[in-house]
C-alpha cells in the first residue's frame, strides 16, 4: 500500500532533483553563476573566487571557494559544519565536493588524515535534502566501511554534521546482539552506516529489507571493500542494490584497475586524486623512521621503545590477536608503567568500542592488530606508530602510519625490519615516502627476554599464549615467504621461541611437514640425478639455513644510512652508528649470516648437552633444566643481555619455588595427621556407638572450605584439641587439661598459615 505512494513521490523528487543538479552543473560548466531562480535559494558562488579548472578543462565557479559557507550547501548542512568547527575546507573537500554535489561518481584519493570523511558525508545528506528524503521513502543512502571501528566512527561524524537534519540513521555492525531490534527498524531508516557483512545479513534475512530506492552507495577505504577478501560480500550486495544511483568511493590508496571498478557499475566517475603530484605519499608532517631489529630482540626492543615513551600515546601495530594478547599481557604483567590496551578482531564488539574511546582519550599504549589501520581518527593525539611486524604491503604501511600526523598535526612512526625484510625500505621509497633509518641507542636498550621465561614459568597461561603466539606468527611468515619467494629456513626459530620467554621451542606442525617434504623433495633428486655426492650433503643443504640469501637481502652503502636524533635520546647518536658494537641492530647489519649458524650452534648445545639429564615435559617434549634455561638465554643471546639480573633473579625465583614448595610439604603433613585423627575418631566413635559425624554440625569437609575463616580455625582447633594422640607426634597438655596432639606455638603456626591460606 506505501509503495505507490512513495513511488510517485519519489518521481517527484527525482524531478526536481535533476532541475537543481542541472543548474548546479551549468554553474560548473559555464564558469558564471546562473542568475535566474533557484528553487532552494542555493547562495550564489563567491564574487570574486578564483576561476579553477576542472579535469574535463570547464571552469568551476566553485574550485576557488575555501570555505564551506561558500558552497551551495543547506542552511541546515552548514549549521551542522559549523557546530562541528569546520569552516575552511581541506583540498580534498575543494576539490571533490563541487562534482560530488552535482550527483557525479567519484574516486576519491587523498592523503591519511586528509579529510575524506566529510568529503563524502556532505554529498550524502544534501543529496537526500534536495530529493526530500522522508522516513516513508526508506534506504536512501548507504556508507561502507572495512571495519567496525571506522563504521562508529563516521556515525559519529555524520551525527554531528546532519544533526539539524530530519533523517534517520543507524549503524549495522557485527558482533551486536541487537539484530532483532535492528532488524525492526532498519527499513525505516534512510541513511545506513555499516559494515559489508552486516548489510549483507539484514539483506538475506530482515523480512521486506530491500534498498531499491537508494541514491546514493558510499565506500570508505574503498580499495580494502573491493579487495578479495570482502569481495563475495560486496558482489552480492551490489546486486541487490539499484544501477541508477550515485557511487562514492574514498580511500587513501584509491584503485584504478578497470576490472574492479566495473562491478560498481560507475558512470564516469571523476578520478580526483589531490595529492598526486605531492612529493611524498604520506602526510608531509609525519617523521617516519625505520631500523633493522633481528625477530628475537623485537620484544626488547619495543619494551625498551615504551619505556623511553612513557609521556606518548603510541599505537603498536602486530600481525595477528595471538600476538596482540601475548604481549599486551606480558608487557601488563612487567608493569612499563604506561596504562596498556589492546585491540583484535577476536574481542566483544562492545569492549572494542570501549577501548577504542579510551584510547582516544587517554594517554596509553595500544597494540593492535590491522583492525585499527585504517581510517581511524584516534582524537588526532597519537604520537607514534610502532610497527613492530612488517606490513604485508606498502598500502598497509601507508595506512597503518596514517593513524597519527592528522590533519593539522604531526606525528612520528617507527618500523621494525628483520635482515630480510629490509627491501621494504626500497618499495617505500619507490613509492614516494621517506622513510628514514635509524639505530637505537644501546644505552637505553632493556632485554627483557628473561624476564619473559620467568613469568612463563610463573604463569602457564601465559606460557601458552606465548605459545601460540610463537607459532601463529611463523604461520603469518611462512605465508608471506609464499608470495616474496623467500626461505623460512631464514628465520632464526629457536632464537624467537627464547626471545618469547619459552623453555623449549613449540613444535611446529606445518614446518615439519615442510621439511621433510623438502627432504623428500631432495631425496627423489638425487637418486634421479647418477650424481656422487652423497645424500647427506643434499639432506644438510636442504635443512641448513641459506646464509647467501639472508646476507643477499641485506642492504648495503650503510653511508646512505640517516641517523634521527630525538630529545627522548632513545634513537642513537651517529657516533654509535657507525661503531657497530653493542647495538643488537649494528650485529644483524654486520654479520647476520655468521652470527646465526653461530646461534645455531648454541642452540644446539644447549639443547643436547653431553651427559646432561634429559628431563621431559607432559607431552613429552625436552626441558633443559632451568639452569640451562638460564645459559640458554645469557649464554647464547648475543645482544649482551644482563647476566647478572637474570641470575638474581633466576635466584629469587628459585628460592620462592623453595619456600612454595616448604609450606605445600607442611600443609599436605597436616592433612595427613588430620585425616588419620579423624579416621581414628571415627573408629572410636563406633566403638561408643555414636553417630559420624565427627564435627557434631553436619558440615562436610567441601563446606568448611567455604566457611568463613574464623570457623576454619574453630573447626580446625576442634579437632586437635578433641582428639586422642596416640600416633607418635610430641604430645602435650593445654591448661585446660584437656589432651592435645600440638604445642600451642603449633596451633598458632596452623591457625596463622590458615588464615594466610584463606585470603590468598
Ligand atoms: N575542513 C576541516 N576542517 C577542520 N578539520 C577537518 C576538516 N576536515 C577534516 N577535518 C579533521 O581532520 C581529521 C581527519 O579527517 P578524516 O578522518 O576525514 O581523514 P581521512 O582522509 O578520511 O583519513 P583516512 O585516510 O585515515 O581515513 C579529523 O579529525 C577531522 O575532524
Amino acid at each position: 500500500m506505501r509503495r505507490p505512494k512513495t513511488k510517485k513521490f519519489k518521481l517527484q523528487n527525482r524531478h526536481s532533483e535533476e532541475k537543481e543538479n542541472k543548474l548546479l552543473e551549468s554553474w560548473l560548466d559555464s564558469g558564471k553563476p546562473n542568475s535566474g531562480s533557484n528553487p532552494l535559494s542555493l547562495p550564489a558562488p563567491p564574487e570574486k573566487s578564483p576561476i579553477g579548472i576542472l579535469p574535463d578543462g570547464s571552469f568551476s565557479p566553485y574550485s576557488g571557494a575555501k570555505k564551506f559557507s561558500q558552497l551551495p550547501l543547506s542552511k541546515k548542512t552548514k549549521d551542522g559544519l559549523a557546530q562541528a568547527g569546520y569552516s575552511e575546507m581541506t583540498a580534498i573537500q575543494r576539490a571533490s565536493l563541487p562534482h560530488s554535489l552535482c550527483g557525479r561518481d567519484i574516486l576519491g584519493a587523498a592523503k591519511t588524515g586528509s579529510g575524506k570523511t566529510l568529503a563524502f558525508i556532505i554529498p550524502v545528506i544534501e543529496k537526500l535534502y534536495r530529493a526530500r528524503w522522508g522516513p516513508e521513502d526508506g534506504v536512501g543512502c548507504i556508507i561502507m566501511s572495512p571495519t567496525r571501528e571506522l563504521a562508529g566512527q563516521l556515525f559519529e561524524v555524520l551525527k554531528s554534521v546532519g544533526k539539524y537534519h530530519g533523517f534517520s540513521a543507524g549503524l549495522l555492525i557485527g558482533g551486536r546482539k541487537d539484530v532483532d531490534t535492528e532488524r525492526e527498524r532498519v527499513n525505516e531508516l534512510n541513511i545506513l552506516v555499516c559494515t559489508p557483512g552486516r548489510l549483507l545479513q539484514h539483506m538475506d534475512e530482515t523480512p521486506n529489507f530491500e534498498c531499491s530506492q537508494l541514491q546514493v552507495l558510499v565506500l570508505d577505504e574503498a580499495d580494502r571493500i573491493l579487495d578479495m577478501k570482502l569481495r563475495n560480500d560486496l558482489n552480492a550486495i551490489i546486486s541487490q542494490l539499484p544501477k541508477y544511483r550515485q557511487t562514492l568511493l574514498f580511500s587513501a590508496t584509491q584503485t584504478k584497475s578497470v576490472q574492479t571498478l566495473a562491478r560498481l557499475s560507475l558512470k564516469d566517475p571523476e578520478y580526483i586524486s589531490v595529492h598526486e603530484e605531492s612529493e611524498t605519499a604520506t602526510p608531509s608532517r609525519l617523521q617516519q623512521t625505520a631500523m633493522v631489529v633481528a625477530l628475537d630482540q623485537k620484544l626488547d626492543m619495543l619494551w625498551s621503545f615504551i619505556k623511553a615513551h612513557l609521556n606518548s600515546r603510541i599505537l603498536v601495530f602486530l600481525t595477528c590477536c595471538k600476538q596482540v594478547k601475548f604481549v599486551y599481557e606480558a608487557f601488563k604483567k612487567l608493569r612499563p608503567g604506561i596504562p596498556l590496551k589492546c585491540l583484535h578482531g577476536r574481542m566483544k564488539q562492545d569492549k572494542r568500542m570501549e577501548i577504542y574511546s579510551q584510547f582516544c582519550e587517554k594517554r596509553s599504549v595500544l597494540f593492535s592488530t590491522d583492525v585499527a589501520s585504517r581510517g581511524l581518527d584516534f582524537n588526532k593525539a597519537v604520537d607514534w606508530v610502532v610497527q613492530v611486524d612488517c606490513p604485508d604491503d606498502v598500502d598497509s604501511y601507508i595506512h597503518r602510519v596514517g593513524r597519527t600526523a592528522r590533519y593539522m598535526s604531526g606525528g612520528r612512526s617507527i618500523l621494525f625490519l628483520t635482515p630480510s625484510e629490509t627491501q621494504m625500505l626500497d618499495k617505500l621509497q619507490e613509492k614516494k615516502i621517506p622513510v628514514r633509518y635509524i639505530k637505537a641507542n644501546t644505552k637505553r636498550f632493556q632485554p627483557i627476554s628473561g624476564l619473559l621465561a620467568a613469568l612463563l614459568v610463573k604463569y602457564p597461561n601465559l606460557q601458552q599464549l606465548a605459545e601460540r603466539a610463537f607459532i601463529t606468527y611463523l604461520k603469518s611468515i611462512h605465508r608471506k615467504c609464499d608470495k616474496e619467494a623467500l626461505e623460512l629456513s631464514n628465520v632464526p626459530i629457536d632464537e624467537f621461541s627464547v626471545s618469547l620467554g619459552l623453555p623449549t621451542t613449540p613444535k611446529v606442525r606445518f614446518l615439519e611437514k615442510l621439511k621433510s617434504k623438502k627432504v623428500s623433495e631432495k631425496l627423489t633428486l638425487v637418486s634421479d640425478s647418477d650424481d656422487d655426492e652423497s645424500p647427506s650433503e643434499h639432506l644438510e643443504d636442504s635443512l641448513g639455513p641459506p646464509s647467501e640469501l639472508l646476507q643477499g637481502s641485506l642492504r648495503n652503502g650503510r653511508s646512505e644510512e640517516e641517523e634521527l636524533q630525538l630529545e627522548d635520546g632513545f634513537l642513537a647518536e651517529k657516533d654509535s652508528l657507525h661503531a657497530g658494537e653493542e647495538n643488537p641492530a649494528v650485529t644483524a647489519i654486520a654479520a647476520p649470516a655468521t652470527r646465526v649458524l653461530k646461534k645455531k650452534k648454541l642452540k644446539i648445545n644447549v639443547h643436547r648437552p653431553v651427559g646432561t639429564r634429559v628431563v621431559f615435559d607432559d607431552e613429552g617434549n625436552t626441558l633443559p633444566p632451568l639452569a640451562k634455561l638460564a645459559e640458554t638465554i645469557t649464554g647464547a643471546d648475543s645482544i649482551k643481555l644482563d647476566k647478572d639480573k637474570v641470575k638474581q633473579r633466576y635466584a629469587e625465583l628459585r628460592e620462592e619455588m623453595r619456600v612454595a614448595d616448604k609450606e605445600d610439604k607442611a600443609l599436605d603433613r597436616q592433612r595427613r595427621k588430620e585425616k588419620r585423627i579423624k579416621q581414628k575418631m571415627k573408629l572410636k566413635r563406633g566403638r561408643d556407638g555414636e553417630d559420624d559425624d565427627d564435627d557434631g554440625d553436619g558440615m562436610s569437609e567441601d563446606d568448611l572450605s567455604e566457611s568463613d575463616g574464623a570457623s576454619r580455625i574453630r573447626k580446625k582447633a576442634k579437632v586437635y584439641f578433641d582428639s586422642d594422640s596416640d600416633d607418635g607426634e610430641r604430645k602435650g597438655k593445654d591448661n585446660t587439661g584437656v589432651g592435645s596432639v600440638v604445642t600451642l606455638a603449633e596451633q598458632e603456626e596452623l591457625a596463622l598459615k590458615l588464615l594466610s591460606s584463606m585470603h590468598s
